[in-house]
């Protein structure tokens, strides 16, 4: 699914990534943790293919991420930290998620509601002018309703209240059968039930990969 030899991503002097070695399955349930600055956002974004490595390779899904971006893209269901400041309403958003990724508008709505989010009372809004929690919500059930290969949740929960949590964390355990699924996550005690592999960044280095 994943495959990272030898991954090293310098900015300036710094070694942001430093000779990164994994390999992530299809059965892989993973929570990436470390402390600020570790380099886990580093990670994501090369394997999405916005940086290019400084040296060494990645492979998603057999593609290089960096020159194969949107099929690579294509295969992953991403939900950011920080939701980006989309200008569409809600409803132009969700049809261009179904429209370019051949997602059901349906089930999109369906997810919401699991949720607790009445997304259709929201359709006219701008996007970023929903709550924190709403657009971590619809970003969700769009990358579920994706269907891809892989899932990466960088913090999907910040903004959640604890019933959302719940409702998110039922959701994700009937979807991400058969799917490599990343948490990335300070809160362990949230995840730890969801989660087969912790894999720990230390200065950009991976100090602990144990299966649990
Ligand atoms: N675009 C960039 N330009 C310069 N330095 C960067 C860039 N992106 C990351 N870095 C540096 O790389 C290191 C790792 O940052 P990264 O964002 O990957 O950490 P992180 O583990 O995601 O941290 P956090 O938990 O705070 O989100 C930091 O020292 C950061 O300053």
């Amino acid at each position: 699914m994943i495959k990272i030899k030898n991954l090293t991503k310098t900015f300036g002097t710094q070694n942001s990534l430093d000779n990164i070695s994994l390999e992530l399955n299809k059965e892989d349930r993973v929570i990436i943790m470390g402390q600020n600055g570790a380099g886990k956002t580093t990670l994501i974004r090369s394997i999405l293919g916005q940086y290019i490595p400084t040296s060494g390779d990645i492979e998603v899904s057999g593609f290089n991420p960096f020159k194969n971006r949107v099929d690579t893209i294509s295969k992953i269901g991403f939900v950011p930290q920080l939701p980006p400041p989309i200008k569409l309403t809600v409803e132009e958003l969700i049809n261009f998620a179904v429209k370019s990724s051949n997602i059901d508008k349906d089930e999109i709505v369906e997810l919401c509601s699991k949720m607790d989010l009445d997304i259709k009372s929201h359709f006219r809004k701008i996007f970023f002018k929903l709550s924190g929690g709403m657009k971590q919500k619809l970003l969700i059930a769009i990358a579920i309703a994706k269907r891809p290969e892989i899932f990466i949740f960088d913090e999907p929960t910040a903004n959640l209240d604890p019933k959302g949590r719940e409702s998110f964390y039922e959701i994700i355990k009937e979807y991400s059968k058969n799917r490599l699924t990343i948490f990335i996550s300070h809160r362990i005690e949230e995840v730890s039930n969801m989660v087969n592999r912790k894999i720990e960044l230390d200065l950009g280095k991976v100090v602990l990969d144990e299966k649990i």
